[in-house]
């Protein structure tokens, strides 16, 4: 296919800013079609020695492809002498944090529904062997027809294949052949495990504990570890110390109080031969058929 350049696409509003990236919407000129363009800067990667986070996120895109639809997809990449470009999709209803708070909370129906999708979307990249660990309301976008897109994958770690223990977890920090601490890596502070924070190791079951924060967020319109610093947020999360607001649905606390368990292997799901088999039985997905969850309902 022809190679592609920034003089192929018009650059219209900022959709959103990182670190290390400004996402844009943008408008292919030949085409018309409206993409999400994600620009890096060369320099400031190098100089933050974040190469290895970008060469991450887009084999991780790679992986995923466009086989399932609950993913942002990448379409192409190319570069000039100061940026680098990842043109993706453009989710056109923005940001789930943004519809939560705009309604202060969700309906149970709402909460269900976009819990069930999330559901779906990590059953099939934990298949694929990734981990998202930076999951949170923000990475949660919404397409033209208000289905989920998740995005951000640029703190995701692709679990090795070479054999079934490494399938499981794997410590991020150290190397299993050296102890030199290899990253140290932690995601956004009131969406992190327990286990990233004390041992810095994440596996599938750090991003059911960020799931289990999102249904948290959803049902109640704010977060369960939250603080006035980093230090207080991680505190909390490390004593499991958070309540339930009076009139929290209470399938939907069922379900969170069996995601927001300290130990990983413990959480809902983690051990499931098939996964998620018995995250889909919870009684909060009981009138859902998660093989056709059908059309969402209005987020009001
Ligand atoms: N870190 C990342 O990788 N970030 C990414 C990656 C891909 C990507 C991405 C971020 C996107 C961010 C994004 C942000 C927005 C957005 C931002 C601000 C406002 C809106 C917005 O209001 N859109 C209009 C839709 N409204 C919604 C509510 C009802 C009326 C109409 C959308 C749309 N998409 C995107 O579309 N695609």
């Amino acid at each position: 296919a022809r190679r592609r350049s920034a003089s192929d696409y018009r650059f219209g509003k900022v959709l959103g800013e990182g670190s290390f990236s400004t996402v844009y919407l943008a408008k292919d000129i030949h085409t018309n079609k409206e993409y999400a363009i994600k620009v890096l800067e060369k320099a400031h990667i190098i100089r933050e020695k974040k190469s290895e986070y970008v060469m991450r996120e887009k084999e991780v895109l790679r992986i995923l492809g466009s086989s399932c639809p609950y993913f942002v997809r990448l379409y192409w990449t190319f570069q000039d002498s100061e940026h680098l470009y990842f043109v993706l999709t453009y989710a056109k209803n923005g940001e789930l944090l943004k519809q939560i708070d705009k309604c202060g909370c969700f309906t149970i129906e709402c909460a269900r529904y976009y819990a069930a999708e999330m559901v779906l979307a990590l059953e099939y990249l934990h298949g694929k062997g990734i981990v998202h660990r930076d999951l949170k309301p923000e990475n949660v976008l919404f397409d033209e027809n208000w289905h989920i897109l998740i995005t951000d994958f640029g703190s995701a770690k692709i679990l090795k294949t070479d054999n079934t223990e490494n399938q499981k977890c794997d410590n991020d920090a150290l190397d299993k052949g050296d102890k030199r601490r290899r990253t140290s890596f932690v995601g956004t502070a009131q969406f992190v495990s327990p286990e990233m924070l004390s041992e810095s190791s994440s596996s599938p079951a750090s991003d059911l504990w960020a799931l289990g924060c999102i249904i948290y967020q959803m049902v109640s319109g704010v977060m369960p570890f939250r603080g006035r610093s980093e230090f207080l947020i991680f505190q909390k999360i490390l004593n499991l110390e958070y309540e339930y607001p009076d009139g929290f649905d209470p399938q939907a606390k069922d379900l969170v109080q069996k995601l927001l368990v300290k130990n990983p292997i413990e959480r809902l799901g983690a051990t499931d031969e098939a996964p998620y088999t018995s995250i889909r039985q919870h009684e909060l997905f009981r009138d859902l058929n998660c093989d056709d969850l059908g059309p969402p309902p209005r987020i009001s």
